[in-house]
C-alpha cells in the first residue's frame, strides 16, 4: 500500500491555461436526488462546481429544482423522468456521476440501466451511493470506459460480497480486479484500488461523520476527472483534498459539514496549483 502524497496532488492540479473556456473544464452530469434525498445530489453538484467543473447539469426529481437553484445557481437542471431528453444530454457529457440520493425504486433502477447503456468512452463514470446498491442487486454489463465506484463499507460489502470485518486490502484488491473498475473504499482511512496498485489516504477525521460527506466526495471526483486527464491521479487528489480540508477545519471545529468542505475547495486547489513543480 502506498500513501496518497501531496506531490501527486500538486502534479495533478495544474494552473489553468489562459486560452481556455468553460468547455475546457468538463461537462459533468449528476444524476440522483429523489423526493426524499434531494440534499444528496445538491451536495454532490455543489462539490463538483466548486471543484472547477466547467458546466454542471443535474438530472433529478423536479421537487429539487428550486432548492438546488437557491444553493447553486451555476447548475442546470432537468427532470430525470424524461428519458429522451436525458439521453440527448448524456451524449454531450464528459463525466456522469450517478447515485447520490438516487434511491432504489424502479425509476432509479431504470435510470442506472439507461446510464450504463448510454455511456461510452471517453466519457467517465462515477458510481456512488444508491447506484452501488442497485448494481449489487443484479449484475449488469458495465461500459468499457473509465469507471470509479465510491462505496462506504456496507455498499462495498453489497458490491464485492466481502463482509465488513473481512475487508482487508488484499481481499478488496482481489474484488476490484474482478469488477475491473477503480474502487474508492471509504472508511476512517479510505483505500483506493486500481488495476496496478493499492493506495491509502493518510487523512480523515470522525468530524466528517455527517450525512452528505460521501455525496460531496462523489461530486469532487466528478469535477476532478472532468478536468485532469490522469484518471487515477484525479481520483487520488479528490480523496486527499476532501479529507485534508476536513482535517484542517476539524482543528477548531467539533464537526465539519459537507458544504463547509465544498466552500474551501477552490482555495485548496489554488494552493496546490501554485506548488506545481516548474519542470512537470
Ligand atoms: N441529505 C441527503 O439527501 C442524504 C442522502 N443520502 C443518500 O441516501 C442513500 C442511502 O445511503 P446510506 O448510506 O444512507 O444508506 P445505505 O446504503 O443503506 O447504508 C447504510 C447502512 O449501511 C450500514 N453501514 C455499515 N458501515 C457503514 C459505513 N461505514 N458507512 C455508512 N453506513 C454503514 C449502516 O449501518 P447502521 O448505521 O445501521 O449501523 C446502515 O445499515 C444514498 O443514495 C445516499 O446518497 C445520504 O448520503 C445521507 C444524506
Ligand atoms: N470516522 C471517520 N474518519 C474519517 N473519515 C470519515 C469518518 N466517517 C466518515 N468519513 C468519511 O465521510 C464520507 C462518508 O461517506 P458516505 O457514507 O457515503 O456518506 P453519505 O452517503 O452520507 O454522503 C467518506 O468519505 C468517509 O471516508
Ligand atoms: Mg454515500
Amino acid at each position: 500500500m502506498q500513501p496518497i502524497t501531496t506531490e501527486i496532488v500538486s502534479r495533478t492540479i495544474i494552473k489553468r491555461p489562459a486560452d481556455s473556456y468553460k468547455g475546457t473544464y468538463g461537462r459533468v452530469m449528476l444524476i440522483g436526488g429523489n423526493q426524499n434525498f434531494g440534499g444528496a445530489i445538491i451536495m454532490a453538484a455543489t462539490a463538483a462546481t466548486y471543484s472547477g467543473a466547467g458546466l454542471v447539469t443535474v438530472a433529478t426529481d423536479p421537487t429539487n429544482f428550486t432548492s438546488l437553484h437557491a444553493q447553486l445557481p451555476e447548475a442546470m437542471v432537468m427532470d430525470y423522468h424524461q428519458t429522451d431528453a436525458l439521453l440527448q444530454l448524456l451524449a454531450g457529457m464528459d463525466v456522469i456521476v450517478i447515485g447520490p440520493g438516487l434511491g432504489t425504486d424502479t425509476v432509479a433502477d431504470q435510470l442506472l440501466s439507461t446510464v450504463l447503456t448510454a455511456t461510452h468512452a471517453p466519457q467517465r463514470l462515477v458510481l456512488d451511493g444508491s447506484a452501488l446498491t442497485l448494481l449489487a442487486q443484479h449484475s449488469r454489463a458495465l461500459p468499457a470506459t473509465d469507471i470509479v465506484v465510491t462505496p462506504h463499507q456496507m455498499e462495498w460489502q453489497r458490491l464485492s460480497g466481502i463482509a465488513i470485518k473481512d475487508q482487508t486490502p488484499t481481499a478488496n484488491h482481489d474484488a476490484q480486479q474482478r469488477l475491473g473498475v477503480t474502487a474508492v473504499v471509504k472508511a476512517h482511512r479510505t483505500t483506493v484500488y486500481t488495476n496496478e496498485r493499492v493506495w491509502f489516504n493518510p487523512g480523515g477525521t470522525p468530524a466528517m461523520a455527517t450525512g452528505g460527506m460521501g455525496d460531496t466526495l462523489a461530486g469532487m471526483i466528478g469535477g476532478f476527472v472532468g478536468q485532469f486527464d490522469n484518471f487515477t491521479n484525479a481520483i487520488l487528489s479528490a480523496v486527499y483534498l476532501h479529507s485534508a480540508i476536513a482535517d484542517d477545519l476539524a482543528a477548531t471545529r467539533y464537526v465539519v459539514l459537507p458544504h463547509q468542505i465544498s466552500a474551501q475547495i477552490p482555495r485548496y486547489m489554488h494552493r496546490f496549483s501554485q506548488e506545481t513543480p516548474a519542470e512537470s
